[in-house]
């Protein structure tokens, strides 16, 4: 297998590169569980973004969870996860539909209504692991918009090369794409 290695946060991993598509292959970033890379990034991330008045943080299920919560530690605040399924113990939930650039699928973006109330009026920063396309963010955002919250940063540690221009993201590091060659 072919692997690329990314240099992010003072950090070095080596990422498989798997084919999404005939002609495409991305570097496979999975950062949920590595412990070492949420927090460097978490620390790096949140001194990026400098000194803003945030009251809560927003991620979308699943990768990005222990970012947030990692950079919720260090900021001292809350976050809210946006799921990705309706769940029976959800009260009023909104719901957007979103196609990311790792799932052929369309995808469910679910806010619980009791999340809702924790940030309407809110200022929120929206966090994700790696934007590539910008249709989560894009659509994360709707959601936030309709609960009320004013989305006042994005950051995620990754940029994806070739999709979303990164303006209005906070970002540590760009990620390469592979055009395969035919
Ligand atoms: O900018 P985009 O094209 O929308 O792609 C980026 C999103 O795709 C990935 O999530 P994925 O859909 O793999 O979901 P998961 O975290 O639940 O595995 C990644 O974690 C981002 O959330």
């Amino acid at each position: 297998m072919d692997f690329y290695e990314l240099h992010l946060a003072g950090l070095v991993r080596r990422l498989p590169k798997v084919a999404i598509s005939k002609n495409l292959s991305i570097a496979s970033f999975v950062m949920m569980g590595d412990t070492e890379l949420v927090e460097r990034c978490a620390e790096k991330l949140t001194e990026r973004l400098g000194d803003i008045s945030l009251d809560a943080l927003v991620c979308p299920e699943a990768k990005a969870i222990p970012l947030t919560h990692a950079m919720a530690r260090i900021m001292k605040l809350n976050y809210v996860v946006i799921r990705k399924s309706v769940k029976g113990y959800m009260v009023g939930p909104l719901v957007e539909t979103v196609r990311s650039i790792t799932t052929t699928e369309e995808q469910t973006l679910v806010m619980d209504g009791s999340d809702v109330a924790k940030i309407r009026g809110r200022k929120v920063c929206l966090v994700d692991d790696v934007v590539s396309t910008g249709a989560s963010l894009r659509s994360a955002r709707q959601i936030l918009d309709r609960a009320g919250a004013i989305t006042v940063a994005q950051a995620a540690p990754l940029l994806e090369e070739g999709g979303h221009d990164g303006e209005g993201v906070t970002f540590l590091e760009t990620l390469p794409v592979f055009p395969t060659e035919k």
